[in-house]
């Protein structure tokens, strides 16, 4: 507003004028120090009458709605980890960011919508879970586990995330984190309203839980038995590499204990496109409250590229992409590029018709891939059938076992 500018607000039906003012510095003085800046105020106008109401409720409601404006048009951050050896020294953070502008939405994610809806569903009651969290007496946080392929939009959907819920987004880079210690210095100076992004943790980290095939426990229980000195060597060398390591059981256990101690609420997204490396037991529910799959590209998620990439809602072409999509698995990363006009010149339906052409390539080649496979298969069982005078195909058909049949 400006000097002596005035706007007038409605609350519960009662008119109130604000008026900007500026007051000038009233002495002026040398100094070698800048001037003090100009005062400036506002003043809040209202009947009489309404003077207690305006005092109790609307005050608050103001400050209310200023809090929650300056959250939404404050510029976010995205961070990054630095390596500890860059954290000391006068410059020396942990973190550094850069204003966070990706501009993916739930909008424009390509994903069935049912799955859009209940994921925005469950971060709006998770930032209304304030109460919820503390009667129960835990951490206000929640972890997702986001997995699939390559290219299905699981860095994609954390940006949109962040966007919906207004949060900075912290990506930590666990390969450059030492040990546990420091992991615990970083995760301590994460703030409120956040998203913490661990990518590709089947890449990063032990996924173990440290735990050890059991023969290998076994030849070791062996060795120790034997040898004393080498028992006590192996158990010095294990306990250093514990601590120097971050494991996964490490970061989940520091999460949960770190964050219970914090206030504010933070999200924990991780990423894998290989869920099945990760141990069952790491990734449980309470630990990864939500496992969402980012799949190959439906008809659903294809349209919502159609509307991003070309303007349109539907096309007569729309039928043959449909039937293609149930037959041929690709990614909406690889769908968008095939669809995005190659020139200002190509219109909507040549790129239809570019997607049709990729589809069809590729339902050729897994078609060929699939024919390859069983001719190999084959030559297998021949060579099978020259070797013991029975293949493993006909032993699977007429439930022969090696010693004849059952
Ligand atoms: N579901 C999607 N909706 C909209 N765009 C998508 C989607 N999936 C992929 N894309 C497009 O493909 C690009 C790559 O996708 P993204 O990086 O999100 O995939 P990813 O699953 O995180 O891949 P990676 O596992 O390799 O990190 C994105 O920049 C986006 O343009």
């Amino acid at each position: 507003m400006d000097h002596h500018e005035e706007v007038t607000d409605d609350f519960q039906g009662i008119k109130v004028w604000w008026t900007s003012i500026k007051k000038d510095p009233q002495t002026k003085s040398f100094s070698f120090y800048p001037e003090l800046d100009e005062r400036r105020f506002f003043k809040l106008t209202v009947h009489r009458r309404y003077r207690d109401i305006i005092i109790k409720s609307y005050i608050d409601h103001v400050i209310k709605e200023g809090k929650a404006t300056a959250v939404k048009n404050r510029q976010r951050k995205l961070y990054t980890n630095n390596a500890s050896k860059d954290w000391h020294g006068w410059r020396g953070t942990k973190w550094s960011h850069v204003v966070f502008e990706h501009p993916a939405t739930f909008n424009s994610l390509a994903m069935a919508t049912k799955l859009k809806e209940q994921i925005k569903n469950d971060l709006i009651k998770f930032t209304k879970g304030k109460d919820y969290y503390a009667k129960i007496g835990k951490a206000w946080k929640r972890g997702y586990l986001l997995y699939g392929p390559p290219g299905t939009g699981k860095s994609t959907m954390i940006a949109a995330m962040a966007n919906f819920l207004n949060y900075d987004v912290y990506d930590l880079e666990l390969t450059t984190v030492k040990d546990n210690s420091e992991l615990r210095k970083l995760l301590i100076e994460t703030t409120s309203k956040s998203i913490i992004v661990i990518e590709d943790i089947d890449c990063s980290l032990d996924l173990t839980g440290q735990r050890k095939p059991k023969k290998e426990k076994d030849d070791d229980e062996k060795d120790e038995n034997k040898d004393p000195v080498s028992k006590k060597k192996k158990e010095l060398e294990e306990e250093a590499s514990k601590s120097s390591k971050v494991t996964l059981s490490g970061l989940l256990n520091f999460i949960d204990g770190i964050w219970s101690a914090c206030s504010g609420e933070r999200i924990v997204v991780f990423t894998t496109n290989y869920v099945e490396k990760l141990d069952p037991a790491l990734i449980r529910r309470g630990r990864m409250d939500r496992h969402i799959e980012m799949s190959y590209c439906c008809f659903e998620a294809f349209k919502v590229l159609a509307k991003n990439y070309l303007d349109i809602d539907s096309h007569e072409l729309f039928v043959k992409i449909e039937k293609l999509l149930e037959e041929v698995k690709m990614t909406p990363a690889d769908v968008a590029e095939n669809l995005m006009p190659k020139s200002v010149d190509e219109d909507e339906e040549t790129c239809l018709k570019n997607l049709i052409a990729a589809l069809e390539e590729e339902k050729l080649k897994a078609e060929q891939e699939e024919k390859e496979k069983e001719q190999d298969s084959n030559k297998k069982d021949e060579k099978d059938k020259e070797a013991n005078g029975v293949s493993v195909k006909e032993i699977k058909e007429n439930g022969f076992t090696e010693n004849g049949k059952v």
